[in-house]
């Protein structure tokens, strides 16, 4: 797997001052990072959150879906445990980049769902490739996670990479007027867990 380890450094924030690791996936040229914070090379399992780019939610304040409060929500609760891992990955969009999105969003505002648009533009629902996550976890020395997602899709691609999920950590936040259809197509459609009833549960492989 072509992913290589470039260079490290700190990396001050408001929540912690995390130590950043850079990545370079040779066969796409896309440029990862790793948040990483306290021994995560002890072999217990670290609290961890793999996040899919989102130019307009992480960065550029959009309601339109929750990543931004997902990304603050994940990198405050590692920093409160003081230890835990953020791969930060760049698969903006679900894989079919940002133009692309920006061209979902114009079919959404006519009032296709997330799913029906990535569709209409020939795309799959969601593109995403999780292998690129093996390399990196593996260079951290984690081979077990406490997974902050609602994805089952990320603790499946995990779990069959030989990553232990010993558990999957819901992460509820940034819900708004502006993403509720969003959201209730991401439940109905992709199969993400939104409710509460999952709290702490440890998945099946
Ligand atoms: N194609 C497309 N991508 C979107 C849309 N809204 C958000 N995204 C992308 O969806 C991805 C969301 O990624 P994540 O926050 O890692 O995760 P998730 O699959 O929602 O799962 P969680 O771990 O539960 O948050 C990002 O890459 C966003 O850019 C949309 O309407 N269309
Ligand atoms: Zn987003």
């Amino acid at each position: 797997m072509p992913v290589v380890f470039v260079a490290a450094s700190k990396l001050p924030t408001p929540f912690a001052t995390f130590t950043m690791h850079g990545f370079l996936d040779e066969a796409t040229g896309r440029e990862h990072v790793v948040l990483s914070l306290g021994d995560i090379a002890d072999g217990q399992p670290v609290l961890g959150r793999l996040h899919s780019e989102c130019l307009t939610g992480d960065a550029l304040f959009s309601q339109r879906c929750d990543c931004g409060s997902q990304l603050e929500a994940a990198l405050q609760a590692i920093a409160r445990e003081g230890r835990g891992v953020l791969l930060y990955l760049r698969q903006e969009g679900r894989g079919i980049g940002l133009l692309n999105k920006i061209r979902a969003y114009e079919l959404q505002d006519g009032g296709a769902d997330t799913v029906e648009a990535n569709e209409r533009l020939g795309f799959a629902a969601d593109q995403r490739d999780y292998a690129i996550c093996l390399p990196m976890l593996e260079h951290l020395g984690v081979k077990a996670l406490r997974l902050m997602t609602n994805n089952p899709r990320k603790v499946k691609a995990l779990t069959d990479m030989d990553i232990v999920v010993a558990e999957r950590v819901p992460l509820h936040t940034g819900h708004n007027p502006h993403n509720s259809h969003y959201l209730a197509t991401k439940a109905g459609k992709l199969g993400h867990m939104l409710g509460n009833e999952h709290q702490g549960e440890v998945p099946q492989a």
